[in-house]
């Protein structure tokens, strides 16, 4: 454990102890100290056990114990309250809650239920289980942000918790609190200089160019060489929300695709998404972001909409980049399963995975292992045969929710702005 400031209190040498979430204590480790000016006291920063980075909190003394006798009777925070309320995986859980989540009801769950049990809870690979190289990355990323400093960000309307660490430069990344201009996401340390600023400021939307209009929905394009500072700025903020993305500073090779709610105001940040210019790899998004007032909304499924009609319009067949973050993950499953259940129940015919993707420029992998976590897909003879009955599509589209929003194509004011091979096209 790190200690930054002061001496380490005795009650916390142990490094295992309880810390309290929801009123509730949980096993936990203290990661760093701190003196905290503003209350004048020592605050620890700790990781519950099992649990995303993104719930790792500072708290005050009195929040942390290390009494052995309270261990035995303290269940972990994974898979239960880490998931309720207002944390953020909060909706997610009804799979966790219907099992009560005890050994013998856990082995008794189906493979299909158990993957997407896991699917939820994003159990990620320890290092043991990475091959050397990863677990070495993994592990030096885990040392440079393991520590979150700013806590909060003030965007807009909005005071967010943040989730992760992002490298904001020296003075400003060990804040509490930045100040964000929701329009020029120019970042501030203090209060005084964003209400100066919001005076001075001229800009009511990003830069760039408005490529998307629908109702109050607009999404603008940014090219990363054009518009350096914005984007960087976009990024930097993004981190805070991401923890797996490594992009701040070399924005040059990426577009970027900020979607904004408009008003008499001005154009307000919902979310974004960056792409590669020439990805060679052929992913068609790069990082995706919904702001957390927006989350849950709809908009990070309308923004991956958006990234595969681009996709349709360049004539490509393309992925997000790998790795998928858990919300990514269930996003995209989210997305990509409606999809092709459309497609299969509006086909008069039999479809194939090529079929399938070349109609929605998802890749082949993407559809396979979709089908499959819906139970759709038979390995028969070497080959994927997609294996639906009506019944089965019948039940699946009530499980899978309508998406609240859509893209209006014939809205869409773009052409591809560099040349890219014709993937979709070449069906063979
Ligand atoms: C390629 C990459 O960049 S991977 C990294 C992805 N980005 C991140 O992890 C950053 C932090 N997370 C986010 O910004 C957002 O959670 C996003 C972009 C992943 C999703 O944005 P949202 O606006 O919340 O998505 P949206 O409201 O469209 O929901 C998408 C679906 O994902 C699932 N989902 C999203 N969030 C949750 C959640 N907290 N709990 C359970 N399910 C969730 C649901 O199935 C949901 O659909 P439903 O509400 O119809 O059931």
């Amino acid at each position: 454990m790190a200690v930054e400031n002061g001496q380490q209190n005795s009650q916390c040498e142990t490094g295992r102890l309880l810390a309290k979430r929801n009123n509730k204590w949980y096993p936990a480790e203290i990661i760093h100290k701190r003196f905290n000016e503003e209350c004048n006291h020592d605050e620890y920063y700790v990781h519950y056990d099992g649990c995303d980075r993104r719930l790792d909190q500072w708290l005050p003394l009195d929040q942390i114990k290390d009494n052995p006798d309270d261990f035995d009777n303290c269940e972990s925070l994974t898979d239960k309250e880490a998931i309720t309320n207002n944390d953020t995986l909060s909706n997610s859980n009804a799979y966790s809650n219907n099992n009560n989540n005890n050994d013998s009801t856990f082995r008794k769950i189906t493979r299909n239920q158990k993957r997407r049990h896991n699917e939820i809870n994003h159990v990620q690979k320890s290092f043991s289980e990475m091959d050397p190289e990863t677990a070495a990355l993994e592990r030096e990323h885990e040392a440079l942000t393991r520590v979150k400093y700013i806590t909060k960000i003030q965007i807009g309307l909005y005071e967010i918790d943040t989730w992760y660490f992002s490298p904001y430069p020296v003075d400003y990344g060990k804040e509490p609190k930045l100040w964000i201009c929701e329009y020029c996401l120019k970042y501030m340390r203090f209060e005084m200089s964003y209400i100066v600023h919001k005076l001075d400021c001229k800009c009511r939307q990003p830069p760039g160019k408005e490529i998307y209009r629908c109702g109050a929905i607009s999404i603008w394009e940014m090219d990363g060489n054009v518009h350096k500072i914005y984007c960087q700025n976009l990024c930097l903020m993004a981190k805070l929300f991401l923890d797996h993305k490594t992009l701040f500073f070399d924005v040059g090779p990426f577009m970027f695709y900020v979607m904004c709610q408009v008003d008499q105001n001005g154009a307000h940040i919902i979310g974004y998404f960056s792409k590669e210019k020439h990805s060679s790899e052929g992913n068609n998004v790069a990082c995706i972001l919904t702001l957390p007032p927006y989350q849950r909304k709809g908009y990070g499924k309308l923004l991956i909409a958006f990234s595969y009609e681009l996709s349709k319009l360049e004539g490509i067949i393309a992925s997000p980049e790998k790795p998928l973050s858990d919300l990514g993950l269930l996003s995209y499953r989210s997305y990509w399963s409606w999809v092709l259940l459309q497609h299969l129940n509006s086909s008069y015919k039999p479809l194939s995975v090529k079929e399938l993707s070349y109609r929605t420029s998802i890749t082949e992998t993407d559809i396979i292992n979709t089908l499959q976590s819906m139970n759709l897909l038979k390995y028969w003879k070497g080959n994927h045969v997609i294996s639906v009955t009506s019944k089965a599509l019948h039940d699946l589209s009530k499980q899978y929710k309508r998406p609240r929003f859509y893209i209006d194509r014939t809205a869409i004011r773009w052409t591809p702005p560099y040349k890219k091979i014709n993937y979709r096209y070449n069906k063979n």
